[in-house]
């Protein structure tokens, strides 16, 4: 199960994301937390792995970093009920949910999809998959991101709005999760803007770290 998990970029079908899933990034943006996880989706053409750069799309000048925990599911599930989504997690991934901040700060002011500014090719650098006993203290994992060898994001998933389990749980009862898929629990504070030959590192405990460029 887990080696043919090891290829989530070529079995999943969809990335599924959460949004303002921390309580330090939403106390610092001055907006009160969700009452639902909001939800939103990345096509799996925007996987990297390290080695490959994450590219600036056209028109873009404001990239931001967001170091976010993501959840490789096990086998095809919906209705799944928190205390059964265990079972459906199949292992992890550290993700970047690179977002082209003036393209989506856009779309909001004008009421319109944001699909492009998180969905664009490059969007979505991964680590190698993370066996599920690698990681088992998922509820409370530091998460962290430099840039240039500068922290900028250094939390734990303890601060979380909504649980794993929750968010998981959550989205079954409106999409089916599949095989593969992998669902990016949101970013905590901090995130903020890369820019053409930037780093980044980022780690998740010391169980991985990564690295990625940033070019034009
Ligand atoms: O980019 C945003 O505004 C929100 C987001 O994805 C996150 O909180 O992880
Ligand atoms: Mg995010």
């Amino acid at each position: 199960m887990a080696e043919r998990l090891k290829q989530f970029r070529e079995i999943g079908k969809k990335i599924v994301a959460v949004c303002r899933n921390y309580k330090g990034l939403t106390a610092a943006q001055g907006i009160p937390n969700p009452k639902t996880p909001s939800l939103f989706a990345k096509p799996t053409t925007a996987y990297i792995t390290e080695g490959q750069s994450i590219r600036i799309p056209e028109g873009c000048n404001l990239l931001y970093h967001e170091v976010e925990l993501g959840v490789v599911i096990k086998q095809k599930c919906s209705n799944v009920a928190v205390s059964d989504v265990d079972e459906y997690i199949g292992g992890f991934v550290l993700a970047l949910d690179m977002t082209a901040k003036d393209f989506h700060n856009e779309a909001k002011a004008n009421s319109r999809p944001w699909f492009l500014s998180k969905g664009f090719d490059t969007s979505c650098p991964v680590s190698d998959f993370i066996e599920k006993e690698k990681n088992p203290n998922y509820r409370d994992v530091r998460l962290w991101l430099k840039v240039d060898g500068a922290m900028k994001q250094d939390d734990s998933t303890s601060d979380m709005i909504f649980s794993v389990p929750e968010v998981i749980s959550y989205i079954s009862k409106y999409i089916t999760l599949e095989e593969g898929d992998v669902v990016l629990t949101g970013t905590p504070d901090g995130q903020g803007p890369v820019t053409d030959g930037q780093i980044m590192e980022a780690g998740l405990a010391d169980i991985v770290s990564m690295k990625f460029s940033v070019t034009k």
